[in-house]
């Protein structure tokens, strides 16, 4: 930035936009992991399934901001994908945080087992990746044989390494940056997913890159 009597904040400024840069060419190194995910994320859709997504706080909101991506496109002439998100009904979320015995621990699982089929996408998100709710719900649902895809951030915590299928890392430590990274993460899963479903053939073959 130019000079101004205070350099200081310009510095913070600058600081706080550079932040923002790292995290996103950590998505580019990544990105043959993102499509790899995005190819049976698109995969399941093909076969008829769903996506079911879940996560806390600022993430209860990705969830159901990635859910109208899917459902209502923001992309003129892109189609409708069946998407919902198990943060928007307060009163099964908290009838079951009540009800359950297990506080919110229990919220995204019991979901899971009453709302989802086999054939589904399960997309958990997780800045840290330690939160138990989303984790219990991405376990649940490998068990019932969904497809299970983590968005996540600084060293992926637990969902590292819990049998998910797909684990997609914001490799920041500033919880800011990884839900920034997030929307970029889940606005490329959308794109792509569309790319894959609009390529004959692309849905038969392996992804490698
Ligand atoms: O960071 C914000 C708001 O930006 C919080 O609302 C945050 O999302 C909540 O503390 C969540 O409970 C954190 O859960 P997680 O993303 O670490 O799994």
């Amino acid at each position: 930035m130019s000079s101004s009597p205070d350099s200081g904040v310009h510095e913070t400024v600058d600081r706080l936009f550079e932040r923002r840069v790292e995290p996103v060419n950590q998505i580019l190194a990544n990105a043959d992991n993102v499509a790899r995910a995005c190819h049976a994320v698109s995969r399941r859709f093909h076969e008829g399934g769903k996506l079911v997504v879940f996560g806390n706080g600022g993430a209860s909101t990705d969830a159901q901001h990635v859910a109208v991506e899917f459902v209502h496109p923001v992309i003129v002439g892109k189609r409708a994908l069946p998407a919902v998100s198990l943060t928007s009904d307060v009163a099964t979320v908290t009838g079951v945080a009540t009800g359950s015995g297990e506080g919110l621990d229990e919220v995204f699982a019991h979901q899971i087992r009453h709302l989802a089929d086999p054939g589904d996408i399960a997309l958990g998100i997780s800045t840290d990746g330690n939160c138990a709710n989303v984790l219990r719900g991405l376990r649940e649902s490998g068990d019932l044989g969904l497809l299970t895809v983590g968005l996540v951030g600084g060293d992926g915590g637990a969902m590292a390494d819990s049998g998910i299928d797909h684990v997609l890392t914001a490799r920041a430590t500033d919880p800011r940056v990884v839900k920034e990274v997030h929307v970029t993460m889940y606005h490329i899963l959308w794109e792509l997913v569309h790319v894959f479903l609009e390529q004959p053939g692309a849905l038969t073959s392996e992804v490698t890159a």
